[in-house]
């Protein structure tokens, strides 16, 4: 099957392919952009002497996980001398040669390279497909990446390493948010071994924007995943029951929270769901890094934010709702689960 790449450039193209339009259903009432702003979370603040900037940020840091699931890092010290050009190397691997691309792929159950958009069946047995490009791979605790363009491999490296460092600190005042020591997280979910995947999104302009989608509305695994895009809007985030377009500040990181941040929280904060619109006149690239637990972690709720269920209630605390499970197997069992199945989140829920 053809790269979604190639199809858009085709000359035959007069309208969108049938099995693009499953979705056409999602795009109405989308809000513009959120009447109260999106959360922004400045790293400089975060991480500064002054301790009173430093318990403002990391209160700001607690609210934005509670309320949104998602935020904007300013101020978080990755240069654009590094980013600018990681998307024109990826960029370039999306105009190497279907059948070269396509050589990259690595088909390890456990850390597959892959490249390319195509989705198996709903449980309907309908064909389903998204309008996305991608190539996505494991960058820690094992590290792959296409060898190809030449540059690719040093900058995704380079990126993977800071965004680790931006991931722990944020990690330690969401932490320190919780009430929690202010290494609990990292040291419950052996973050040392964090698992990292690296993924290019790469969206065509779409000649029915309206119609396809890039990603379907899901919720990301893991604890924080980071999303830089190349100027162009696409990501849409649920909040309060409503679907929201988010333009980005320039230079900022959109942060939302994943699965096992959910998990670990006990739910206090949640894992937003998300996916990613197209349109018919700008190619859009994502570029996003997904920070998990260790691959063999064991993941449950914080004993700090449970009570037993015979203790008395204090505050917000409440017995665990969630049942323990291995990163990696939930990793695989959210891969393995069909379009409109009850996603995993909601199957180890007590
Ligand atoms: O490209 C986007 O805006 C969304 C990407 C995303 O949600 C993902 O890769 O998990
Ligand atoms: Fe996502």
């Amino acid at each position: 099957m053809a790269s979604v790449k190639t199809l858009a450039q085709s000359q035959d193209l007069k309208s969108l392919p049938s099995d693009y339009t499953h979705f056409k259903n999602q795009h109405k009432s989308v809000e513009a952009s959120p009447e109260v702003g999106i959360p922004v979370i400045n790293f400089a603040l975060l991480t500064s002497s002054n301790p009173d900037h430093r318990a403002k940020a990391i209160h700001d840091l607690g609210k934005a996980c509670e309320e949104w699931g998602f935020f904007m890092v300013i101020n978080h010290g990755i240069p654009e001398t590094l980013t600018n050009p990681l998307f024109e190397t990826c960029d370039e691997f999306f105009d190497l040669p279907e059948e070269e691309k396509l050589q990259f792929e690595i088909k390890n159950p456990r850390f597959p390279v892959m490249v390319r958009s195509s989705v198996g069946p709903n449980p309907a047995n309908e064909k389903v497909l998204f309008w996305r490009d991608y190539l996505r791979f494991f960058v820690h605790p094992e590290y792959y990446c296409p060898h190809k363009p030449e540059q690719l491999s040093g900058l995704v490296s380079e990126y993977a390493e800071r965004t680790r460092g931006l991931a722990r600190k944020l990690l330690r005042g969401i932490s320190l948010s919780l009430g929690l020591e202010e290494t609990y997280i990292e040291k419950a979910m052996e973050f040392d071994l964090t698992t990292q995947v690296f993924a290019a999104n790469y969206y065509p302009p779409c000649p029915d924007p309206e119609s396809a989608i890039g990603i379907p509305p899901h919720t990301d695994p893991g604890l924080l995943t980071f999303l830089l895009q190349n100027g162009v809007g696409g990501l849409e985030i649920q909040h309060e029951g409503k679907w929201f377009h988010l333009n980005a500040i320039p230079g900022s990181i959109f942060v939302n929270t994943g699965d096992h941040l959910e998990i670990v929280s006990n739910g206090k904060y949640k894992s937003v769901w998300h996916r990613a619109a197209v349109n018919n006149t700008k190619k859009r690239i994502s570029l996003v890094v997904a920070n998990g637990p260790s691959p063999d972690a064991i993941v449950e709720p914080a004993p700090d934010t449970v009570v037993e269920p015979s203790a008395p209630l204090l505050c917000d605390d409440a017995p665990a709702k969630y049942v323990p499970m291995n990163y990696m197997e939930y990793v695989e069992e959210q891969r393995s689960t069909k379009l409109g199945e009850k996603p995993i989140l909601e199957r180890i829920k007590k």
